[in-house]
């Protein structure tokens, strides 16, 4: 239910906050310090803005923060090669957060 729900959302963003790799995406990428990425990325996403809206009550359910968390991810993997710090930060976190949702199921 929901409080569940919410209780589940503030783990898993803690543990995104706080793993090693999650440097790239603590903050909104910058558009005027990466060329292209307002051109090729439709709806950016970051740690803290998902942060902001938890703590606003913007999410519904566990299944609409997921979908945040998983459009971070997606974008990463839309604009960065797989083979970049980057674009392995980005697999290396999806991989975690699928993990610790299923875990903690
Ligand atoms: C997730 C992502 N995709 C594409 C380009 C850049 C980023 N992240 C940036 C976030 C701010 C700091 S940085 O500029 O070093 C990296």
């Amino acid at each position: 239910d929901d409080s569940k729900d919410l209780a589940m959302c503030r783990i898993l963003l803690a543990e995104l906050e706080s793993h090693q790799d999650a440097g790239p995406f603590l903050t909104p990428v910058n558009p005027k310090s990466v060329p292209g990425y307002r051109k090729i990325i439709k709806k950016p996403m970051d740690f803290s803005t998902i942060r902001d809206k938890l703590t606003n009550s913007q999410y519904l359910n566990l299944e609409t923060f997921i979908i945040d968390v998983n459009l971070v991810f997606d974008n990463c993997e839309k604009f960065n090669e797989d083979n970049s710090v980057i674009g392995r930060a980005g697999h290396t976190m999806r991989r975690f957060f699928q993990r610790r949702w299923t875990e903690l199921l």
